[in-house]
């Protein structure tokens, strides 16, 4: 029964990539939107989370802590922290009704998220109001009762009735009909760790100290100027960013409100370093993210402290540098591994700072937008989901 769901979508499906004209697939008629919420099957209930309160946002992590995205051979598992969701789910203008759950009896076994974005597509002229989708999201012990369409549905429906048509998320299995498919890569910073926990594993001729010595760093960053974003420098990066951005084929524009959500530093969050040269002028900029993964079984480590990269900049310093630069900043703050998507121009240090590909791919999905092109390259994509 190929996706019997994702069939019903307004997704384009291979026969229509021809016909299809490019924008949205159905047209949105508010007076349509079920005023209601989807019917759920009894002792299921519909909450609105509020991650602000403790109690709740305790539910969320453990929930997800438990049951949310794992690697292809089921070792690790993403281990999002309260701080860290309150970042990604309560940006500049976020609507409480987007933070989904399902409920059973007080416990919470469903979660579904939306943020709204403004996402700019394929040229400038097109900039559409619409959701980013995240988090999805259904409990290990009641996976066979088909609520995951549900969930879908239902923040389609919260959507809709804010009169947005169109949604951008991303997946690690592939469903109708990706926009563009993209790769992972890891970078080592502690070899002796990955090993330790079956993140890496070594070949007959190499061994731990071997290792440890190949992935190497300095102990100080190399760009003069170097130093953590602070408030000073909001309106110089928002500036830096949006400019940047316009390269790319798929982009979020940001105001100096959601830089200042999205990259002042979070310790444990997001990490965001600048480059200023000369006084007071900012030219360039490195962040990165931290999503720790959970060890499912190690006697010896629990946790896989990772950095993924997030948005950078380089506009005087070369992105090599730069890049390198982010590997040692994340090495001095304890992470073991440091993680890009080969989107934006990661290609250009992916291979020189001996990255290696990971074993999946990540996906982008466009909901009920046929694009121009039908499949994005990589390196056209200029949008990062947490
Ligand atoms: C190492 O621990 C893992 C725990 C769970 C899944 C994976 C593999 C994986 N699926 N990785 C990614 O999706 C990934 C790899 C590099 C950069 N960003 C990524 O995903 C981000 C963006 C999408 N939402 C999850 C985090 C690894």
């Amino acid at each position: 029964k190929p996706h019997q769901f994702w069939e019903t979508q307004p997704m384009p499906n291979i026969n229509e990539l021809e016909s299809l004209k490019p924008g949205p697939i159905q047209e949105g008629i508010l007076a349509d939107v079920r005023k209601d919420p989807f019917n759920l099957i009894s002792k299921f209930e519909w909450c609105n989370v509020d991650l602000r309160n403790e109690e709740q946002a305790q539910q969320v992590y453990t929930l997800l802590k438990e049951n949310y995205v794992e690697d292809d051979d089921n070792m690790f598992r993403f281990d999002y922290s309260i701080d860290f969701l309150r970042w990604a789910l309560l940006p500049p203008g976020q609507h409480p009704d987007w933070i989904v759950g399902v409920k059973v009896n007080q416990k919470l076994v469903g979660f579904i998220t939306g943020i709204p974005v403004t996402l700019h597509i394929e040229n400038q002229q097109t900039k559409v109001k619409m959701t980013e989708i995240n988090f999805l999201c259904v409990h290990k012990k009641i996976r066979a009762n088909r609520l995951a369409p549900v969930l879908i549905k239902e923040i389609t429906r919260r959507v809709h009735i804010k009169n947005m048509w169109q949604a951008v998320y991303t997946a690690g299995i592939v469903v109708p009909t990706p926009i563009s498919q993209t790769r992972y890569y890891h970078r080592s910073l502690n070899a002796k760790k990955l090993i330790e926990v079956g993140f890496s594993s070594l070949s007959a001729r190499q061994t731990i100290a071997r290792q440890q010595k190949l992935y190497k760093l300095p102990e100080e960053p190399k760009t003069q100027g170097l130093r953590a974003m602070k408030k000073k420098d909001v309106a110089q990066v928002t500036k830096l960013l949006n400019e940047y951005l316009k390269q790319f084929k798929l982009y979020f524009k940001y105001t100096e409100d959601e830089v200042k959500h999205w990259f002042l530093p979070r310790k444990d969050v997001i990490s965001t370093y600048v480059v200023e040269k000369e006084q007071g002028v900012v030219t360039d900029f490195l962040s990165f993210y931290n999503l720790p993964s959970q060890v499912i079984k190690n006697p010896k480590h629990t946790h896989l402290r990772a950095a993924y990269s997030y948005y950078n900049v380089a506009t005087q310093t070369p992105i090599v540098q730069l890049m390198y630069d982010a590997l040692i900043l994340a090495k001095n703050e304890g992470y073991d591994v440091f993680n890009a998507l080969d989107i934006m121009e990661n290609e250009k240090f992916l291979k020189e700072l001996m990255f290696c590909p990971g074993d999946g791919q990540l996906n982008y999905y466009l909901y009920n937008w046929k694009l121009e092109s039908n499949m994005l390259k990589p390196e056209e994509i200029g949008i990062v989901l947490v």
